[in-house]
């Protein structure tokens, strides 16, 4: 059988390894995908540059549009990222009737639903095992592997640069600034990094998966959004000596509220314990929890970043369009994992209806009855309170931490708790607060 022809948009870090990857392990993708899969043609800024570093084995053009209009390409590969050109090429690409593979993880939590409409209408695949959590294939095991449970909760690392960070900080004591640099160096980082640092590559994840575990739209605009910009060290070592580390979470799961149910969409730091496996991920490397009925917990771990783990997804999804293109489009597994007409419209929850546990941070006067105010102040929201540790002041000062983790309650009940100790004379500042979950 001929070899399958591919389009390859953006030669950076996730092109240049699916370009190697594929020419290096060509035999056995092919033994594999039971015929060839050739990149024919490429589109890049620097088209001399490109052409040595594909070795002058296929045509190399400035105009992506090109490629995306030439008639003997079967599937286009996307690696240019954003949501600007890279939406239109996409959406011209399924118009012409070509197969998409993508690691664009903020086209599709910005523009999914568009995409995948025209992707259907068209008979079309539109393959993204890259976009969630690079080299792990989790798209695989939520859409496929877990088909038959009632999926629970999704919760994972999902951020390689910010747990590199994190990582490297907590270990080398290096200072922010450096290990970001370190994270851009080794291909880890988007090319905008705040998206990375702020949170919003991982909700762009995690919005994802939120729809392929419970059959609803992808809604990214829903999500919450937080990052480990505000994060303070001193935190991370209280955690620390109450037996929890600090990781970046994106997190998504079904609740009850008032007897509706809902989807709970956020990302911000969390709080685990730290004898939890994915306590334990450190560096680049990404874990994503899952939650269901009939599986139970079921831990997925890998390489989250960097050229060739990325190029490992890209290519598996290369190698599924190549055995598939053949199935009527009824016949495939759906890009959301549920049949397009069988989605739900289960609302996302506002953040002060989610419930989760809580660290606080209180800085104080050591003066007494400063802790008979706090407890009290949470008895009557109706917070239990899981420990407590107070800080002897240092020399000569008359300030202190008092630290205190609590039992679940609903966000809104501790934000109204922490407007009351805020408002006491005794606490200084504002308290800080960072969620906890257990994840049992
Ligand atoms: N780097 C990773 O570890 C990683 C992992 C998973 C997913 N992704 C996603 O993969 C995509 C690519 O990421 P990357 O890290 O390779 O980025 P990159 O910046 O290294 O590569 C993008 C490439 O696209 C090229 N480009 C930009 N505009 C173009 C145009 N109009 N025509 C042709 N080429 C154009 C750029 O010159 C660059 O070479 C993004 O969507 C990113 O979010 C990256
Ligand atoms: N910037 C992303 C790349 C992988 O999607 C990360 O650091 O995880
Ligand atoms: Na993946």
């Amino acid at each position: 059988m001929k070899p399958i022809k591919a389009g390859l948009l953006g030669v950076g870090t996730v092109g240049a390894g699916t370009f190697n990857v594929l020419r290096r392990n060509q035999e056995e993708i092919r033994r594999r995908a039971g015929r060839g899969i050739e990149i024919v043609m490429v589109s890049a800024r620097n088209v001399a540059a490109t052409t040595e570093k594909t070795g002058g084995q296929c045509q190399v053009v400035n105009d992506p549009f090109e490629v995306v209009d030439n008639p003997e390409i079967d599937i286009i590969i996307e690696l240019i990222g954003g949501t600007g050109i890279a939406r239109e090429l996409v959406m011209r690409a399924i118009a012409n009737g070509k197969h998409v593979v993508t690691a664009n993880k903020a086209l599709l939590a910005l523009h999914g639903n568009e995409i995948f409409a025209a992707a259907q209408e068209k008979g079309v695949m539109v393959a993204f095992e890259a976009a969630v959590a690079g080299g792990i294939p989790i798209i695989k095991a939520l859409r496929e592997g877990l088909t038959a449970n009632r999926i629970e909760s999704v919760a994972g690392i999902i951020n390689g640069t910010t747990n590199f960070i994190l990582s490297e900080m907590r270990d080398k004591g290096l200072d922010f600034d450096t290990v970001l640099k370190q994270a851009q160096a080794l291909g880890y980082a988007e090319s905008d990094p705040t998206f990375d640092i702020e949170g919003v590559d991982a909700a762009h994840k995690v919005t994802i998966m939120s729809a392929i575990a419970f059959g609803i739209p992808v809604q990214f605009d829903k999500a919450h959004v937080e990052g480990i910009s505000a994060l303070q060290a001193v935190d991370i070592r209280y955690a620390e000596q109450l037996g929890y580390r600090i990781k970046l979470l994106g997190i998504t799961k079904r609740a009850m509220v008032d007897g509706v149910e809902g989807i709970e969409l956020r990302v911000h730091p969390t709080l685990i314990p730290a004898k939890r496996l994915i306590a334990n991920v450190e560096g680049a490397m990404n874990a994503v929890l899952v939650q269901a009925d009939a599986v139970g917990a079921s831990l997925y771990y890998g390489r989250g970043a960097g050229a060739e783990p990325t190029a490992s997804s890209v290519i598996a999804d290369l190698v599924d369009i190549t055995r598939l293109a053949t199935a009527d489009p009824g016949n495939r597994v759906p890009h959301l994992a549920f049949q397009p007409n069988q989605m739900t419209d289960v609302a996302i929850l506002p953040m002060s209806e989610i419930t989760t546990s809580y660290y606080l941070r209180v800085y104080v006067k050591d003066q007494l009855g400063v802790m008979a105010d706090l407890t009290r102040i949470l008895a009557d929201g109706r917070i239990s309170i899981d420990a407590v540790l107070q800080k002897e002041p240092g020399e000569g000062e008359t300030r202190t931490d008092i630290i205190i983790l609590t039992h679940q309650t609903q966000e809104k009940n501790i934000d109204t708790a922490i407007a009351k100790v805020e408002a006491l004379d005794t606490v200084v500042g504002k308290v800080t607060k960072i969620r906890l979950e257990n994840l049992s």
